[in-house]
């Protein structure tokens, strides 16, 4: 299993979960979140440290998926959180090693 992680921007949401509905994802969660990328961050000096300035307003998605989703996944989300333009977002994937449906009982891809 893979965790996919996407930050996004919020407007782009309803694309990314529709696309993510129409190859079958099932779960999904979202947090909205602040951060920066490459373009954006920048940082200031104040009193004598570094602070990081412009933090922008983005959204979290996190999808726990079967490994055979995974190209899937990252074509949808890239088609639906596109702009072309800059912060557009990232994708991040991680290994999950175990998932659990608490009311059944049902583990790894079956909890999905
Ligand atoms: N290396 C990273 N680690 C964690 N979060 C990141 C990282 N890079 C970007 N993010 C998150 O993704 C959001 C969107 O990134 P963003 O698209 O602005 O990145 P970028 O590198 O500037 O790319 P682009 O040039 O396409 O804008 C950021 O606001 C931040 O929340």
């Amino acid at each position: 299993m893979k965790l996919v992680t996407a930050i996004i921007k919020p407007f782009k949401l309803d694309d990314v979960r529709e696309a993510l509905s129409e190859v079958g994802i099932q779960g999904l969660t979202v947090t909205e979140v602040k951060g920066f990328g490459r373009q954006k961050g920048h940082t200031e000096l104040y009193r004598g440290a570094e602070y990081v300035v412009d933090f922008l307003p983005k959204v979290k998605i996190e999808t726990v998926i079967k490994d055979e989703f995974l190209d899937i996944a990252i074509e949808a989300i890239s088609k639906g959180a596109k702009t072309g333009k800059i912060g557009d977002g990232k994708i991040f994937i991680s290994e999950v090693v175990q998932a659990i449906r608490i009311r059944t009982g049902e583990s790894g891809d079956e909890a999905l």
